[in-house]
């Protein structure tokens, strides 16, 4: 028999995860799962009228964590887990000062982000949007063929390009694993930026070297080294204070004019006006990005959006069938542990 009611820890839940997750939530004896109903993001007023006796609550990127939605919920609240590895729509001073637990999702999207960085690479590279506009406008028919129309550079090395370096801002998980699948292409250089204050910089260094012994040089450099030196740049660090517009006017001017830049982090971690500055004035060759400052609100008159050379995708980075059942499975346990006082299975611990 289930418990009554009475006895049931509510649980507010944002988004309706679907006939494969959503039963871990529904079908626990000791829950009583408030849901979203619509399927459009969650509107702040529903959000914060459901929450007070909340003992935990299950939320996408979307939903801001604050004070507000924190005082809102009350003492009850044990914990908050976000579907997303990325929490900085959490505030975490706010979140740690009242106890609550925060679990997000790492790991289950590393290779769908991967793959999309180094598919970014490839697009951005190869000209994919006036390429793919000349099929999709039915202009192919009547497409002048010349020996170099459309060339862009090779990611794969080559006889005219034998060295390939890659280039890292931020290098954790999501960039080792892009670096992996850039082995095979004959990538020869690996550089990275890391945290000025972690001192373990060069055994990550000497271990990505030993994994991959056809890398030449695996080395932890500053930024201007990195713009100046990179085939690829592939922006991966967190998105907040300390990384904000790290790509900036005087990154992108180092950049090499063949060089291509890729965003799969937030958008605030580049320079948008610089961005297209850089772009019309070929100081790199093309951007693939994921992710844009202002995003959702990048409409067809966006600068970036115009850009030929500048692909741009509305922050799909995990939309593969694999890495959001992983996610939306990890927020459920995530939650459920949280609310029945248990170790999170993948909990961001937090300083008070
Ligand atoms: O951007 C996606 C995430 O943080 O999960």
């Amino acid at each position: 028999m289930h418990s009554s009611t009475s006895h049931k820890h509510k649980v507010v839940v944002t988004r309706n995860l679907g006939p494969d997750i959503m039963p871990l939530l529904l079908d626990h004896p000791d829950l009583e799962v408030i849901t979203w109903p619509e399927d459009r993001v969650c509107d702040r007023s529903w959000f914060l009228a459901n929450l007070p006796g909340a003992s935990g609550a299950l939320v996408m990127l979307s939903e801001k964590i604050n004070a507000e939605a924190l005082d809102k919920a009350g003492r009850t609240l044990k914990v908050v887990s976000t579907m997303s590895v990325r929490y900085d729509h959490v505030d975490l001073d706010a979140i740690a000062q009242r106890g609550v637990k925060l679990g997000h999702t790492p790991d289950v999207l590393t290779d769908a982000v991967a793959d999309l960085s180094v598919m970014l690479a490839l697009m951005a590279g190869r000209n994919s949007k006036e390429t793919t506009s000349i099929v999709q406008n039915g202009e192919w028919p009547n497409f002048n063929w010349a020996p170099f129309s459309f060339c862009g550079p090779q990611l794969s090395a080559s006889s005219f390009s034998p060295t390939r370096t890659a280039g890292f801002i931020g290098f954790g998980r999501i960039a080792q694993a892009t670096l992996a699948r850039l082995i095979p292409f004959g990538f020869t250089h690996c550089l990275f930026t890391g945290n000025p204050t972690s001192n373990s910089s060069s055994s990550v260094a000497s271990s990505i070297q030993a994994k991959y012994p056809t890398l030449k040089a695996v080395r932890r450099v500053g930024l201007d080294e990195l713009a100046r030196e990179s085939d690829v740049v592939f922006v991966l660090a967190p998105g907040g204070d300390k990384t904000y517009h790290i790509v900036n006017e005087a990154f992108l001017k180092q950049m090499k004019k063949t060089a291509v830049l890729v965003n799969t982090s937030r958008g605030t971690l580049v320079d948008s006006d610089a961005l297209i500055k850089a772009l019309r004035e070929g100081w790199l060759w093309g951007a693939g990005l994921d992710v844009v400052e202002g995003e959702p609100n990048i409409g067809l008159d966006h600068p970036l959006v115009r850009e030929p050379r500048c692909v741009v995708l509305p922050h799909i980075g995990s939309a593969t069938n694999e890495s959001r059942l992983g996610m939306a499975t990890l927020a459920a346990q995530n939650l459920i542990a949280g609310v029945l006082g248990e170790p999170l299975p993948a909990e961001l611990k937090l300083t008070k």
